[in-house]
């Protein structure tokens, strides 16, 4: 079975980062670029981290009109991702069309409530109930479209799992037992992720900002 860890390299710099990844490959699935890093590194940073030959994840959360997002997967098109995401929220046209204008062997999963809210921060975006009928309602949204999964936390996975049986599902959140949780709020471990069926599992700071991100990565594939 393959390592489900996928690295964020949340990481301004790329020589740092593409050293991280070299000394992490052994011991990660794959690696996850979002904004901070295409921003910074754009085509040309993900083709220098592809080198390292672990499949890549582009964490775009594109949410736009439906043919501005259609648009903007053509362009990666090159970059032959493994996984891309967009926002629910964006609605079912777009996520129709995003998924028709990937590329065939690109994932598409669609984000449904970030892991740094919890229900208090849903209501101020004027919108009543749990987080856990937020993220099943655009589970089902991002099904009918097409899509191959979603982006969750580990608190909502099993129950999306039970209903979703072939869905792919990318789980960011994730905190260790004893690790510090940052921004994050609805977080569980790595291996109640897993258990509960988690596809990928999206690993960054307990791993890039620990003292020894080799010792880090490796202790927590043991609990896997
Ligand atoms: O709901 C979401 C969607 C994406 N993310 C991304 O995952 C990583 C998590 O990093 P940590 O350092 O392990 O907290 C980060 O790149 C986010 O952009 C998420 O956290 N939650």
């Amino acid at each position: 079975m393959s390592n489900p860890v996928y690295l964020a390299l949340d990481v301004p710099q790329l020589e740092a980062g593409k050293a991280l990844v070299e000394k992490l490959k052994a011991h990660i699935g794959g690696v996850k670029l979002g904004l901070e890093f295409f921003c910074a590194h754009g085509h040309h940073g993900v083709h220098e981290i592809a080198h390292c030959g672990l499949p890549i994840f582009l964490d775009l959360k594109l949410h736009d009109i439906p043919n501005t997002v259609a648009g903007a997967m053509q362009s990666i098109h090159v970059l032959e991702p493994a996984i891309v995401t967009v926002h629910a929220s964006g609605g079912r046209a777009m996520m129709e069309d995003a998924k028709a204008a990937a590329a065939e062997h690109t994932k598409v999963v669609a984000v449904t409530m970030l892991t740094s809210l919890d229900e208090r921060d849903l209501k101020r975006t004027g919108v009543d109930g749990s987080a856990h009928d937020q993220v099943m309602r655009l589970a089902d949204l991002a099904q009918e479209a097409g899509l191959d999964g979603i982006v969750c936390s580990g608190q909502e996975v099993g129950t999306v799992h039970k209903q979703w049986k072939d869905g792919f599902f990318v789980v960011p959140g994730l905190r260790p037992t004893g690790s510090s949780i940052g921004d994050q709020k609805r977080v569980v471990t790595p291996r109640q992720a897993r258990n509960d069926g988690a596809s990928v599992l999206v690993i960054g700071r307990p791993i890039s900002k620990a003292d020894d991100p080799v010792a880090a990565a490796r202790a927590i594939e043991a609990t896997l």
